[in-house]
């Protein structure tokens, strides 16, 4: 049996898209891991997987998976993404979408020049839908990474981040810092780890070390919980331009209860076959 897909990407974070709706497919950890092997498979950082909705009303469902083969809740590249993959796939013929992920229903727009528009819902900062072991709810969490005292601010946008505000993020310690924040014990879900650096109040740029891939070219949802961590903290203003390895985003939050907007791209490098 064949099975088809889509090689896509968001700013470089790339993705293997597979159509569940009109093709049956199993998954396993080991196969995800087989397949997102960029030696070996396909090489992704993360999978996506197209399907039905399971609530009336709601347009499609979207699983996402980690190339490590864990399933995660929610994916902001890859909800662009999925929104052009559906649109390109004849899914749907709508430019307005509504889909269920694992954290909530999020609403991706395909705007005329090309970028995609999602809505990303809700900001959470609790420790308990980080989840993040505290005693209560802060801005800022000193964090013991190593040898050192981190400050951190927890964000779910329905997976986890925490963000810490670099002065370069040419020199921040991505690599030897970012590993110690996914695994550290008081984040039993493991987590996202964000560097920010504050360019103005209207700009950052952004590394992100992510749970269940390592550094990526671009994160959605870490320039999202980025943004959002810097406008609580009174460092930055309601609209920002997110420079990433990959590329730029545009992050929009209006503050406590409003959701987070993301306009970026999306763009389909081949479509494939695989023996399955
Ligand atoms: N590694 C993330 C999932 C992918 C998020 C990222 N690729 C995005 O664009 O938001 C996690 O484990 O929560």
């Amino acid at each position: 049996m064949t099975l088809r897909f889509s090689k896509m990407h968001g700013l470089g974070n790339d993705f293997m898209v597979i159509d569940g709706v009109r093709q049956s497919v199993t998954l396993s950890p080991e196969l995800i891991q087989q397949w997102g092997d960029r030696h070996f498979g396909i090489g992704f950082d993360q999978l996506l997987l197209v399907e039905q909705s399971t609530q009336a009303g709601v347009d499609f469902r979207y699983r996402i998976f980690n190339c490590d083969g864990d399933e995660v809740e929610q994916c902001g590249n890859g909800a662009r993404c999925f929104a052009r993959f559906v649109r390109d796939q004849g899914l749907t013929d709508k430019d307005e979408i509504t889909v269920e992920t694992a954290k909530g229903i999020i609403y991706p727009k395909l705007e005329a020049d090309g970028n995609v528009t999602v809505n990303m819902g809700v900001p959470r900062f609790a420790p308990e839908e980080i989840p993040f072991e505290a005693p209560n709810e802060a801005l800022i969490d000193p964090l013991i990474v190593g040898e050192r005292v981190v400050d951190i601010s927890v964000v779910s946008m329905g997976n986890p981040h925490a963000v810490q505000v670099v002065d370069s993020v040419v020199t921040a310690p991505v690599a030897e810092q970012g590993p110690l924040i996914e695994n550290h014990p008081r984040f039993p879900a493991r987590v996202n780890a964000g560097f920010m650096e504050i360019v103005s109040r209207i700009e950052i740029r952004l590394r992100v070390f992510e749970r269940g891939a390592g550094e990526t070219l671009a994160c959605g949802t870490g320039a999202c919980a980025a943004v959002v961590a810097g406008i609580r903290r009174g460092l930055l203003d309601e609209r920002v331009l997110v420079h990433t390895r990959g590329g730029d985003l545009t992050i929009a939050w209006a503050g406590s209860g409003q959701p987070v907007f993301m306009t970026g791209p999306a763009v389909t490098v081949f479509s494939g076959e695989l023996a399955a």
